[in-house]
């Protein structure tokens, strides 16, 4: 065997969230593990996505609490936004949680870090940097990046993705942003509260993935504090120049134009699968990705698939849990399947949205006879102290009060979505949630409210009320 090959037990190719977790816990047990990244360690979520984004949406909702702190007896002011400064608490962020993710920390553990272009050149034979490694396993994990669509003109155009846009220095003026998904409309808003004007211009219905009495709440708070959606509208062309940018549109046959001075597209992601050697490999893919069964893996049967490339979910806990997943074939030989249906998603505006499970749309669309039940934020006693009465918690209820899908809209809806996310992956009853005592005042008492208000109609039936009149006489 040649100077130059490897021989790991495990290669994993990507170092952000799915590939982190497979190396760190192979290292654990002992296992040798080879890492390859070509880019930032950390991959997307810390450098170019949730990281970033988060910090960007903390410094717009500190700008916005000194608009509307009149509520509170404060009196409100127009903040004054250094963007340099924001700019620099973004990458602050990111430099703090960078050290867990680093090479000095995985060299640490025991993991073998290749900085390089990982390509397989045949079935179970990865070359970088001019070595070749040659594994028992492999692990795919090279995540995903911005899609950015074929509209007339756009090539051309200067335009910002999430790789391009933390990197701004000022607010740009006019944020134009193609696509109403999660990325465009936390993006609009952060930046509308730091100073911008925003219009978003989406080709179906905003945020179009969630329940539309959820997405009411927050899409009204976007709108109330000045973002512009153009909803069912599709961008036929782009032009312009650095500054000067104008956008095409057509909606319902009628055309139009939007002018700004920066351009942002977030119409979705494309699987980073080319010039990775898949076909030299024997490994399927296709426009969403690798092709993996629900056991996570691919055609070759060597090599594993997690994460934003495997073509399902693309959240970062879902590649930390397909990571963790993968380990048990990889190290114990033992069987897997995945289990999306349970996966929670939360979009972090400000109210916030979080679903998991179907929705009710989706649980009727299946086939299932699901009954829905809501709690609105306004009846909650802590949500009243603090001004955030907008929102709801709504349930999707199968037979005997089973939860199916859980979703909410509203002030620390994130947080709210574990409780949510424990309840459908346990297999809970609303009754499990009715039966627990919940500390007041807190916002979760709100998906207790709504579990109760289910059995409501227990109250009101002769033959409770029959049983409680017969009790009674025994004293
Ligand atoms: C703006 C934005 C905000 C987001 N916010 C959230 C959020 O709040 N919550 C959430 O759960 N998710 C969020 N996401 C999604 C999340 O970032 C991704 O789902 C997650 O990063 C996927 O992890 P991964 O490990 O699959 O891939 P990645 O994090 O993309 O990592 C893949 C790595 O592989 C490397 N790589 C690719 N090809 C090669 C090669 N040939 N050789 C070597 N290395 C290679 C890449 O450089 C990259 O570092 C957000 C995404 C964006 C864009
Ligand atoms: N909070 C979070 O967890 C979070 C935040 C951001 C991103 N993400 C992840 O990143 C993924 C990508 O986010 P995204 O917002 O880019 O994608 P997305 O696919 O979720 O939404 C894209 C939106 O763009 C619209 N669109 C597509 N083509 C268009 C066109 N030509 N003109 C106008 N509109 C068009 C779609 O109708 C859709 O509403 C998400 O699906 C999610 O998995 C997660």
């Amino acid at each position: 065997m040649a100077d130059d090959t490897t021989n790991p037990d495990i290669c994993v190719i990507g170092a952000g969230s799915g590939g982190l977790t497979v190396a760190a816990a192979s290292a654990a047990f002992g296992v040798p593990v080879t890492l390859i990244e070509r880019d930032r360690m950390g991959g997307d979520c810390l450098n170019y996505g949730c990281v970033p984004s988060k910090a960007l949406i903390a410094a717009g909702k500190t700008a916005e609490m000194f608009r509307r702190a009149d509520r509170f007896g404060v009196r409100s002011t127009q903040p004054q936004i250094d963007f340099a400064a924001v700019h620099a608490h973004v990458h602050g962020v990111i430099g703090k949680i960078a050290p867990n993710d680093s090479v000095e920390r995985f060299e640490g553990l025991g993991v073998d870090v290749i900085k390089g272009d990982a390509r397989f050149v045949d079935p179970d034979t990865v070359a970088v940097n001019g070595k070749r490694i040659k594994a028992r396993r492999f692990v795919v994990a090279t995540g995903s990046r911005p899609f950015v669509p074929p509209i007339e003109g756009l090539k051309d155009t200067p335009h910002l993705t999430n790789e391009t846009l933390f990197d701004l220095t000022r607010c740009p003026e006019h944020l134009l942003i193609i696509g109403g998904g999660p990325i465009g409309m936390e993006m609009a808003q952060a930046h509308r509260r730091l100073g911008a004007r925003v219009t978003v211009v989406e080709g179906a219905t905003p945020l179009g993935k969630d329940d539309p009495d959820l997405t009411a709440v927050v899409l009204k708070r976007l709108e109330a504090e000045g973002v512009v959606i153009e909803a069912n509208a599709k961008v036929v062309a782009v032009s312009g120049i650095e500054g000067a940018i104008t956008l095409r549109v057509e909606r319902d046959g009628r055309r139009f134009e939007v002018r700004g001075s920066h351009l942002l597209v977030a119409v979705g992601r494309q699987a980073n699968v080319d010039d990775l050697g898949l076909e030299a490999a024997g490994i399927a893919y296709d426009r969403s990705g690798i092709t993996v069964g629900r056991d996570l893996r691919t055609s070759n049967r060597r090599v594993y698939a997690v994460g934003d490339v495997a073509g399902g979910p693309q959240f970062t806990h879902v590649a930390g849990y397909h990571g963790g997943l993968v380990l048990r074939p990889l190290l114990f030989r033992l069987p897997i399947r995945t289990k999306h249906d349970e996966m929670p998603h939360v979009t972090y505006t400000d109210p916030e949205l979080g679903q998991v499970g179907p929705t009710e749309a989706e649980a009727r669309a299946a086939g299932h006879d699901v009954a829905t039940v809501s709690w609105s934020y306004e009846d909650n006693d802590r949500a009243q102290a603090e001004h955030e009465t907008e929102g709801l918690v709504k349930f999707v209820v199968g037979k005997r009060g089973r939860i199916v899908g859980a979703g909410v809209a509203g002030a620390k809806a994130g947080e709210m979505t574990n409780l949510l996310a424990l309840a459908v992956s346990q297999g809970m009853k609303l009754s499990d949630l009715q039966g627990f005592v919940s500390p007041y005042p807190t916002l979760s008492e709100i998906a207790k409210r709504a579990a109760t208000s289910y059995y409501a109609s227990y109250t009101s039936k002769p033959v409770v009320r029959s049983a409680i009149a017969f009790l009674r006489r025994f004293g």
